[in-house]
């Protein structure tokens, strides 16, 4: 049973250690400054393998479905119209230069009415191509047409204060990355030689590729090569007369073949080559030969030289800076197949996409069918594969990890997005535990690991590193945040010429993309709420071009590799600095500068840290949750148990990834409590077909179970398959495995229902108490961990537009430099900023509004947090918003700190119930 989410890459917030409950690792210590390997010639040697010919099995381009390049519908045009003629002020910049701009009321007509803004990398740079904005008013939208603005030096623009006055400010020019500007030093990459320094983001992102891993296999890209190949050769043949000139068809099919072949036989000399000496002159020529590329990027040669030497590594570098080649070029030369752990299908498929020709790879995902992963395993198991691209779930499923226990061997695991491994990150993965070193040691036999992010803080970094066992001296880091300044201004200008995101809610895409093509301006929505379908599509069109915005929700990007984003615009405050880096990393990839524009404002914000209060639990649920997992007190030892996970979801108010976590960490902590099974349904649906119940129950044991087991529903057989299971000795999947065998021969037919969670028992708690109690506290402390990355995030912002100029009296020069250091100090860890404290504390009509609500509601049980969740505005499992948004409390308090409304609630639960709350 495939046992992959389907990595919607959605996050959790509520988790417990990955080691017995340790105390919170906060304040970080910085790591320790990574050892450089610069010799120039390292003699590092490997032994030539005999596996050495299952690394290039060129094959013949595949004609697989998946190869078929779909004609593309021709876009429409997009007409260019005319400027108009518009006074044009003295203003070095562009910015401004246009007679309207899109930009959100100032005014207090909108829930999200923006306050102050804040901007990176100004639009000055880039080229005057103009798609104008009409004069168009679309109040629902916010986006005020404007008359143009009186520029000067100091052109005005309106503003909202904290308190919601609108008020009329200078605003400053930007701080422009060019020669009429007073800048501060900023590192500019060079074009197509550097990466950007950010890595993408991929929290909710649910992209599902219609085609499936198995089509996705090494054919399709090789045929994409040589398909590509065969466009280089195009100019120089007359392609009309080709169809009748059969020899010059066949003349081209040669040469093709002919560089096929002696690209291949460059590679393997190279490899050979490195396999003989790891030096830098080898290690080159394998670079030259494999991607064509005359030198290593910063890090680069440092993490494949660790990788070959056999010693696992941490590798931070920034977006597009080519991590990708630090696992790639070690995989053609290592013996074995190269595990690369991704959390997310589509980024798989992407990066699948982009192996090079002379690499093998594949995929297993929960896209696939049990045939069409039976048969991926097969191919591996042939020696067919080098990359595989699994996701975290994969570990817990034996057939996977079995056939790694003959012949076929793992030499390197490459840990993609390895922060997910840190809960102290912002998009910890409860899946991702599993990935420990001890883990992938016993079940792999591997062990060199390769862990790869473009974003952490040195506290994610640190329990990432002792999570994989990676020495403090094999951190490769070189990420950094350099090209990021501001001005202040609410305008997104005509001036950018090509393409910009934003990162804005489901709801709103539509409503601005139709905005933006009335418009004329070339614009698609993009959220997880599409069709896949559509949603490749769109990204396609933006690759190639042919529309100039995407308007999209944080689904879109992560494994867009499109290098001329020249604009990212968030329309909302991202949750954390770690989030705003890696969105605004998708700009300027080719490096060029990119223009970033964040609008916030505090009722944003306000709603943002309400949410932040979404997954987390408290004692109460940790109890029933624990007795549930633990029901058979000391006879559950052994025997398999499951937890359906929507209705435990309801029953403990508790996210199902929340639970996952849970169960994760009773597994993996210091003490082993259970041991992880790979999800089923568990709830069956069964008939009887050919022979009778009874006399097929006679000669089969596994159907005499069912038959004692069930409950008999309108003449079907209804029963839980781990009971069953249990009741024979065997393993649940063996139960299904014997199920599918009666199915084939006609016995029955069946259904599953009930996706859960399995487990079995390894050890019953001595002490529930301790453990409920060491558990919440930890849940709190990743709780109040993604509340303050929140703080920082507003904070910095705020820093950015107000407290810095005020403070420090900055010019705006100054004021980026203040900015750039803030968010490296956040990173670094040290010297952390200080987070402003915008919440309330107290209301008078707190307490008397909770006891109101509780006496109109006195039929219904709560929590002090199911409380306050309500008063925040928040669902949860127990308490969808479907409910009780009804209520007129629903949201009153959003300004008032969570924790605040919570010991309210809990003072007056005491007194509505004359006893302890629970
Ligand atoms: N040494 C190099 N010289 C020139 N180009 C390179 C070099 N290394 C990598 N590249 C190119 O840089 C681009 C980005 O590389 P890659 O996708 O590996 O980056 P990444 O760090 O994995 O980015 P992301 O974090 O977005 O996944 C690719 O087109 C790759 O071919």
């Amino acid at each position: 049973m495939d046992s992959d989410s389907d990595s919607d890459g959605s996050h959790v917030s509520a988790t417990p250690p990955r080691d017995p409950l340790p105390p919170p690792r906060r304040p970080p210590q910085p790591p320790p400054k990574p050892t450089s390997s610069s010799s120039s010639k390292s003699t590092a040697k490997i032994k030539p393998s005999s596996h050495s010919d299952t690394i290039f099995k060129p094959k013949k381009p595949s004609s697989s479905k998946h190869d078929k390049v779909k004609p593309k519908p021709k876009p429409k045009p997009v007409p260019e119209p005319e400027p108009e003629p518009i006074q044009q002020p003295d203003l070095p910049s562009p910015v401004g230069n246009f007679p309207f701009q899109i930009r959100r009321l100032s005014d207090q007509s909108h829930p999200i009415s923006v306050g102050r803004s804040l901007e990176t990398l100004p639009a000055g740079f880039f080229s005057t191509r103009r798609a104008s904005f009409s004069k168009f008013s679309k109040s629902s939208l916010n986006f005020e047409p404007e008359s143009t603005p009186e520029i000067t030096s100091e052109p005005k623009i309106k503003g909202s204060d904290g308190s919601g006055s609108a008020k009329t400010f200078s605003k400053k020019l930007p701080n422009l990355i060019r020669g009429d500007a007073p800048l501060p030093e900023v590192k500019l990459q060079k074009r197509s030689e550097e990466g950007n320094f950010v890595k993408l983001n991929f929290r909710g992102f649910k992209r599902k590729f219609t085609a499936k891993g198995k089509k996705m296999n090494s054919y399709s890209y090789k045929s994409k090569y040589f398909r590509r190949s065969k466009r280089r050769v195009k100019p120089e043949v007359d392609t009309g007369s080709l169809c009748d000139e059969e020899g010059l068809v066949s003349d081209i099919k040669q040469q093709l073949k002919a560089e096929k072949l002696s690209r291949f036989e460059s590679v393997e000399a190279a490899v050979s080559a490195v396999r003989n000496e790891v030096s830098d002159e080898n290690l080159l020529r394998l670079l030259k030969a494999m991607y064509g590329y005359d030198s290593f990027r910063d890090g680069q040669l440092e993490a494949i030289k660790m990788v070959l030497a056999g010693k696992s590594a941490m590798l931070v570098l920034p977006t597009g800076a080519g991590k990708s080649l630090c696992y790639q070029i070690p995989t053609v030369v290592l013996p074995g197949v190269t595990l690369v752990v991704s959390p997310l299908v589509a980024l798989m498929i992407d990066q699948l996409k982009q192996l090079p020709p002379m690499i093998q790879g594949g995929l297993l995902s929960s896209s696939q069918g049990p045939e069409e992963a039976a048969e991926m395993l097969r191919t591996i198991q042939e020696g067919s594969i080098k990359v595989l691209f699994v996701s975290p779930e994969r570990f817990l499923n034996a057939d996977f990890l079995s056939i790694f226990s003959g012949t076929t061997f793992v030499s390197l695991v490459v840990v993609d997005e390895a922060h997910c491994v840190s809960e102290w990150s912002h998009n910890f993965r409860p899946s991702y535990m599993r990935l420990r070193a001890s883990l992938l040691r016993a079940k792999l036999n591997v062990e060199c690991i390769l862990a790869m992010t473009a974003t952490a803080t040195t506290t994610t970094l640190q329990s990432v590193m002792s999570a994989l066992e990676i020495s403090s001296t094999n951190l490769i880091q070189k990420a950094h945040v350099l090209a990021i300044a501001f001005m202040q201004s609410m305008y997104i200008s005509q001036a950018i010429s090509n393409l910009y995101l934003h990162w804005i809610l489901q709801s709103e895409t539509d409503e601005i993309s139709r905005y933006l093509s009335d418009n004329n301006i070339s614009a698609k929505s993009y959220h997880s709420g599409m069709l896949a379908r559509d949603r490749s599509r769109i990204q396609e069109l933006f690759c190639a071009n042919k529309i100039r915005v995407v308007v999209a929700t944080v689904a879109f990007g992560m494994g867009l590799d499109k290098r001329d984003v020249e604009a990212v615009i968030h329309y909302s405050l991202p949750e954390s600095l770690e989030e705003y880096v890696q969105e605004i990393g998708r700009g300027g990839r080719d490096g060029r500068l990119a223009y970033c524009h964040l609008f916030f404002d505090d009722v944003t914000y306000y709603k943002l840290r309400s949410l932040m209060y979404s997954d987390g639990v408290d004692e109460f649920s940790v109890n029933k949750f624990l007795c549930q997992v633990f029901a058979d007190g000391t006879n559950s030892h052994g025997k398999v148990c499951s937890l359906v996970k929507e209705s435990a979801s309801r029953k403990f108010d508790m996210k199902e990834e929340v639970m996952l976590t849970l169960l994760t960490q009773l597994e993996l902590g210091g003490t082993q409590y259970l041991h992880l099974l790979p999800q089923l349904s568990v709830t069956c649906t069964l008939n009887f077909h050919k022979t009778s119940p009874m006399s097929l129950a006679d000669k089969d044991p596994a159907v005499a179970a069912v038959l004692r087991k069930s409950e008999i529903k309108q003449g079907q057989y209804v029963f839980d398959i781990p009971t069953v299971a249990n009741s024979i000795g065997i393993a649940p999947s063996e139960l299904l495995n014997h199920l599918q065998d009666l199915k084939v021969k006609g016995e029955i037919t069946y259904e599953l229902k009930d996706p859960a969670f399995c487990f079995k028992i390894v050890k019953v708690p001595s002490d529930f108490c301790s453990l409920m109690e060491l558990l919440t506290r930890w849940l709190l402390d990743v709780e109040n961990c993604k509340v303050w990355k929140l703080d920082a995030m507003y904070s910095s912002a705020v820093f950015a537009v107000d407290a810095c100029e005020k403070t420090h009296d900055c010019n705006v020069a100054q004021q980026t430099t203040c900015l750039q250091k803030r968010i490296l100090d956040y990173f670094k860890g040290d010297n952390n900023p200080n987070v402003l404290d915008k919440m309330g504390h107290n209301s008078p009509f707190l307490r008397a509004d909770v006891k109101v609500f509780l006496q109109s509601n006195s039929n219904v049980k709560f929590t002090p947090r199911a409380i306050a969740r309500i008063m925040h505005g928040i669902g949860s499992p127990a308490y969808p918003s479907s409910t009780w948004s009804r209520t007129h409390f629903w949201g009153r308090y959003t300004q008032i700190d969570f924790k605040a409304v919570m010991n309210a609630a809990k003072a007056e639960l005491m007194n509505f119930v004359g006893k302890d709350a629970p």
